[in-house]
């Protein structure tokens, strides 16, 4: 059942032109002229309860406009949005009970006050029983690592301490869909995978609907069963990782290898040689399956194998993916939406 459905949906925005020149200021202040920036152009989707879905994109793509008028923040310009067969902005009381949301910039927590203060002060507003906030701080706290420093006031936390206090925070009303914005970003790896983890089993064991934005990668093929790409306001692509990959013909990865001594030339037969600064060169795989362990075997194959002083493999950055994603789709006019 769809939880969150969306028709030909827009956003709009207006601000007053800027003008140059020495009278520019001047001007742009008593001018009546505006600049529209079409930030949300026509989307259509809906999302099934306990679907995790990564809602991706560049820079500028739209993707909090999105998120900002799914939680009510903001109003359409046009077209039709539902959160549990409610309209967003017209019943934001009650669109707040059903959902949780993780903004990474933005804090939920009070900044001075211990972890377990925030908590508190959510049970109360939002009514939850005493067992039931009981029972879920304590599984959060044990799943999330938080015993440490869940009585330190916020302003004493590490960035992935108090990501995993804002999420633990964002659920604890047990709502029916969890909004994330970025929420590994800035992390090192095992905060990340942490997160990871406790936010695909929290969604398989309580069928609480994902809907995330990030930059990387591993967020989405750890967490997301669906990615919704977008460019210019607009949906480019709708399906699993599967195909995705399928579509843009694999996700390549880039292999850094770091040389003793310049082995000279170096090729592989399904390697493109992207940079060669002698002792270090870097290649794209291509198509690569996504199995380390091959290109591993690659790698090892060459002669000069035991001149190799480091190798740092890393994925296509999600921005190459949505270009690539686009171009293909565009090139073969058969843009999923
Ligand atoms: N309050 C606003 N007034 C005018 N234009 C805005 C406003 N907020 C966003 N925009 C514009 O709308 C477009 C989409 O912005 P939005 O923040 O939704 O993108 P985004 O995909 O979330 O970007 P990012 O990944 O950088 O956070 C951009 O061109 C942005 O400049």
């Amino acid at each position: 059942m769809a939880i969150i459905q969306i028709n030909q949906l827009v956003k709009e925005y207006r601000t007053n032109k800027r003008f140059t020149g020495s009278f520019g200021l001047i001007k742009s202040l008593f001018s009546s002229e505006y600049v529209y920036t079409r930030a949300v152009d026509g989307i259509s989707f809906s999302i099934d309860a306990g679907e995790s879905v990564g809602y991706l994109g560049p820079n500028g793509a739209g993707k909090s406009t999105m998120i900002k008028m799914l939680t009510g923040i903001l109003v359409p310009t046009s077209g039709d949005i539902q959160v549990d067969g409610k309209v967003p902005y017209r019943n934001r009381k009650e669109i707040a009970r059903k959902i949780g949301v993780v903004f990474g910039q933005r804090s939920q927590l009070w900044w001075d006050l211990p972890v377990i203060d925030s908590f508190e002060l959510h049970k109360h507003i939002y009514n939850i029983s005493a067992s039931d906030y009981n029972n879920r701080v304590n599984q959060y706290v044990e799943l999330l690592d938080m015993a440490s420093f869940v009585h330190k006031p916020v302003r004493q936390l590490s960035l992935g301490q108090r990501m995993r206090a804002e999420i633990a925070l964002a659920l604890l009303h047990h709502p029916e869909i969890l909004f994330l914005d970025e929420p590994t970003i800035g992390l090192d790896v095992i905060a990340k995978h942490n997160i990871r983890n406790f936010l695909r089993q929290i969604n398989q064991e309580t069928n609480v609907a994902i809907m995330l934005t990030t930059h990387d990668l591993k967020d989405i093929e750890e967490i997301c069963d669906r990615i919704i790409i977008v460019n210019h306001g607009q949906a480019v692509f709708d399906g699993d990782i599967y195909h995705l990959k399928k579509e843009i013909g694999g996700i390549n990865k880039q292999v850094t290898i770091e040389f003793h001594v310049d082995p000279g030339e170096i090729a592989f037969p399904n390697a493109l040689l992207i940079c060669d600064e002698g002792v270090r060169k870097k290649f794209e795989f291509i198509h690569h399956d996504g199995e380390e362990n091959s290109l591993m075997r690659s790698i090892m194959s060459i002669p000069n194998v035991e001149q190799i002083k480091d190798i740092s493999i890393e994925d296509m950055s999600i921005e190459e993916i949505i270009h690539q994603a686009f171009v293909n789709l565009t090139q073969n006019s058969k843009i999923r939406v």
